[in-house]
């Protein structure tokens, strides 16, 4: 049965039976939000329906929301598409390593180019998509967008992607801030709109042209890791990945949700986090989320992805399979 939601004006279509949802966590995602501003660019790599990626799009970023569930991707390009966002936000529907290895690993060569920017521009309703273009006559996308939706039907087929891309070949989208800032925990101090008013609308929404602009490979503003029993282990991601000649400003803030039980320290979730990166953590933040048992913890570990995560040159190939390999 599908039930309708509202969190801190956002509206959320989803089915009980089908996708996770937590309604406890609503004061962590508008929290998380807070940080974030407008034209960010945002990943989150378990997005379930959407409760971080919508309201970080409505507040004007850009989001690249990934999760294994079809049916979380489902409900998440709805939520998109109800909250007038889906323009900005792109749903993909696969293992969140994949996800980040292919968003964030450089293209070397055109080939490699065209695979990622297959991978951006595969499309939940691609075919619908393409077939609206071309009966409207209408060329904005164009015959590049029908030849790569055919690439994407054969080579990815386990990505389910709600943006249009047109052109990878043009500049990033502005470079954004450096602080992993907290604002006041408020909707309004998000810039998020509060009982479905106008208020925080006046962010800019990403036009799909502007969204079509973002190279993840050189800049990323924050990743959302909210799967606590075993984020923490997904950090290897990170690993290699991260090519220095391409990346332009600051590393991105990594928000990766754990559990913690009452014998366990942070030292030691620390120590984890290190040994997945294989690089030291500087500066770390714990923000506990709330108490999930007696003697267990949800927290949330924030901190900037270590330059040592940097990799000088590498050449990544990526496989139709979606796989992303590196040859130093
Ligand atoms: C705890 S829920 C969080 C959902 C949402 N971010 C929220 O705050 O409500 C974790 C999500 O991760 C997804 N997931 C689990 N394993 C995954 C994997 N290996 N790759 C990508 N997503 C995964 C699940 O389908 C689920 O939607």
């Amino acid at each position: 049965m599908v039930t309708e939601l509202k969190q801190y004006g956002a509206t959320f279509k989803l089915d009980y039976s089908l996708v996770y949802w937590n309604s406890r966590l609503e004061h962590e995602h508008l929290r998380l939000i807070s940080q974030f501003r407008p034209g960010e660019i945002i990943c989150d790599m378990f997005a379930g329906i959407g409760p971080f990626a919508i309201p970080a799009a409505q507040k004007g970023c850009v989001v690249f929301a990934n999760d294994l569930n079809p049916d979380s991707i489902h409900y998440l390009n709805i939520n998109a598409k109800v909250n007038k966002v889906d323009n900005s936000v792109c749903a993909y529907n696969m293992d969140a390593r994949k996800f980040i290895s292919q968003l964030m690993a450089a293209p070397v060569g055109e080939s490699n180019l065209q695979s990622n920017i297959s991978m951006l521009k595969a499309c939940e309703n691609r075919d619908e998509q393409a077939n609206e273009e071309k009966e409207a006559g209408n060329t904005q996308f164009g015959v590049e967008v029908e030849e790569v939706l055919d690439k994407v039907t054969n080579d990815l087929e386990g990505i389910q992607n709600s943006c249009r891309i047109s052109d990878a070949s043009v500049a990033a989208v502005k470079r954004p801030s450096d602080g992993c800032r907290e604002e006041n925990g408020n909707a309004e101090s998000a810039g998020i709109s509060v009982s479905g008013g106008k208020k925080g609308r006046k962010n800019k929404r990403m036009r799909g042209s502007e969204l079509s602009n973002v190279k993840t490979w050189e800049h990323v503003d924050h990743v959302i890791m909210n799967l606590p029993a075993s984020a923490l282990k997904f950090l290897d991601s990170f690993r290699g990945l991260i090519q220095r000649k391409y990346w332009k400003g600051s590393l991105p803030w990594i928000h990766c949700y754990y559990f913690m039980r009452a014998n366990e320290t942070q030292e030691l979730i620390i120590s984890e986090a290190e040994s997945a990166l294989n690089a030291c953590i500087q500066d770390a933040i714990f923000r506990k989320v709330r108490n999930v048992a007696p003697n267990k913890a949800m927290y949330c570990l924030s901190f900037r992805l270590p330059e040592a995560c940097f990799i000088e040159d590498i050449t990544h190939t990526i496989h139709s399979t979606g796989e992303v390999t590196s040859l130093v």
